[in-house]
C-alpha cells in the first residue's frame, strides 16, 4: 500500500503523521511545490520511528510526481487556508488551479487511486477533481463532514460533561459556515436522543457553534485548523485502506440522492476500499430537507463560479 498526501503544509503533515503512526502504508509520500520541505517535514517524521515504534516510511517530495507512481491513495491538501474573517469560499479562486493542475499530476502517475479532496472550499473542490479528471466518481471523496462532526460530537460533549467518544452525531450539506446542518434530532448519547440531556436553546448554540467551528478557530490561530482535519482525513483514508465500511459524511456526487444531482456534498456514505460504496439515504425531516436544499443551492453557485 502506497500513499501520497500533497501539501506539506499545516494540514497535509498532520494528516502524513496520523497515516504514519497508525501504519497505514509502507510508504507515504509527501509533496510540496515548496523546495526542501516535504522532505524536511518526512525526515522529521521518519525521526519519530525509533520513538513511536512504527515501520511506515514517509518519503518527500519537492514537486516530483514519479516519486508518488503507485499510489493507492491520495490526499489533496494543497491550497491557500483562510485567514480570520475570510469565508472558505473566498479562496476557490486560488485553489481552483492548485487543485486541477495536482489532479492532473497524480493521475499521470497513480491512474487506479482514490482521491481524498481537503482543499477549500472543499464541495466545489472535489466537483472540480472529479469533473476535470473524469475517473469514476466513487473514488473522488471530499472530507468535510468527518471534521465537522467530530466538532458537532466535541462541542455536544462539552456541553454535557460527557465523553465525546460516547457521543454519536453526523454534520451533512455543505463544509461551509452557514451551509452545514448539525443533524441534532438525530444525535444520540450512546443511542440515547441528546434531547433528553441539553435543553433545546443549548442544542441550538451547539448546532450554532458546530457551523462557524472552523471559523473560530481560524481567529483564535490566525489561520485554519490542522489537527483535527488531520485526524479526520487520516479516519477516512484509514477506512479506505482496512475497508472498515465506516459510515461518514463525506462530500461526494450526488445523483438523484437527497433531491440533488450533478453536486457533492457532505452526506453519509459508506468507505471502503472501492472508494465511497454508498450513500445512506436519511429520512429528514422537512426542515432538513430544506436545509439541504438551501445548502445546495449555495454550493451550486460557487460551482458555477468555476466557469466565470
Ligand atoms: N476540508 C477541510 O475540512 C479542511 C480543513 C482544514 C484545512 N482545509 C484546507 O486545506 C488547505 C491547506 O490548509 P493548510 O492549513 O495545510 O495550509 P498551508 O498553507 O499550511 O499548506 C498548504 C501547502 O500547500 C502547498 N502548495 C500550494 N500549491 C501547491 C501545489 N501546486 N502543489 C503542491 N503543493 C502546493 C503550499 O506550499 C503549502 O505548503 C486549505 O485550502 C484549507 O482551507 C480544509
Ligand atoms: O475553516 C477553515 O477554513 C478550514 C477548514 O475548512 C476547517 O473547517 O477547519
Amino acid at each position: 500500500m502506497k500513499i501520497t498526501v500533497v501539501g506539506a503544509g499545516a494540514v497535509g503533515a498532520t494528516t502524513a503523521d496520523n497515516i504514519i503512526r497508525r501504519e497505514l502504508a509502507e510508504e507515504v509520500v509527501l509533496l510540496d511545490i515548496k523546495e526542501g520541505v516535504a522532505e524536511g517535514k518526512s525526515l522529521d517524521m521518519y525521526q519519530t520511528a525509533a520513538l513511536l515504534g512504527f515501520n511506515t516510511r514517509p518519503i518527500g517530495s519537492t514537486n516530483d510526481y514519479e516519486k508518488t507512481k503507485g499510489s493507492d491513495v491520495v490526499v489533496i491538501t494543497s491550497g491557500l487556508p483562510r485567514k480570520p474573517g475570510m469565508t472558505r469560499e473566498e479562496l476557490i479562486g486560488i485553489n481552483a488551479g492548485i487543485v486541477k493542475s495536482v489532479t492532473e499530476n497524480i493521475l499521470k502517475y497513480s491512474p487506479k487511486a482514490i482521491i481524498l479532496v481537503v482543499s477549500n472550499p472543499m464541495d466545489t473542490m472535489t466537483y472540480l477533481a472529479l469533473r476535470e479528471s473524469g475517473i469514476p466518481k466513487k473514488r473522488i471523496i471530499g472530507m468535510g463532514g468527518a471534521l465537522d462532526s467530530a466538532r458537532f460530537k466535541t462541542y455536544l460533549a462539552l456541553e454535557m460533561n460527557v465523553s465525546p467518544n460516547d457521543i454519536h452525531g453526523m454534520v451533512i450539506g455543505g463544509h461551509g459556515d452557514t451551509t452545514m446542518i448539525p443533524l441534532t434530532r438525530l444525535a444520540t448519547y450512546n443511542g440515547i436522543p441528546v434531547s433528553r440531556f441539553i435543553a433545546a436553546d443549548k442544542l441550538e448554540k451547539v448546532a450554532a457553534d458546530t457551523m462557524v467551528g472552523g471559523a473560530t478557530l481560524t481567529k483564535l490561530i490566525g489561520t485554519s485548523a490542522w489537527y483535527a482535519p488531520g485526524a479526520a482525513s487520516a479516519m477516512i483514508v484509514e477506512s479506505i485502506v482496512r475497508n472498515q465500511r465506516r459510515i461518514v459524511p463525506c462530500s461526494v456526487m450526488l445523483n438523484g440522492e437527497y433531491g440533488q444531482k450533478d453536486i457533492c456534498m457532505g452526506v453519509p456514505v459508506v468507505i471502503g476500499k472501492g472508494g465511497w460504496e454508498k450513500i445512506i439515504n436519511l429520512r429528514l425531516s422537512d426542515a432538513e430537507k430544506a436545509a439541504f436544499a438551501k445548502s445546495a443551492d449555495a454550493v451550486r453557485s460557487m460551482n458555477a463560479a468555476l466557469d466565470a
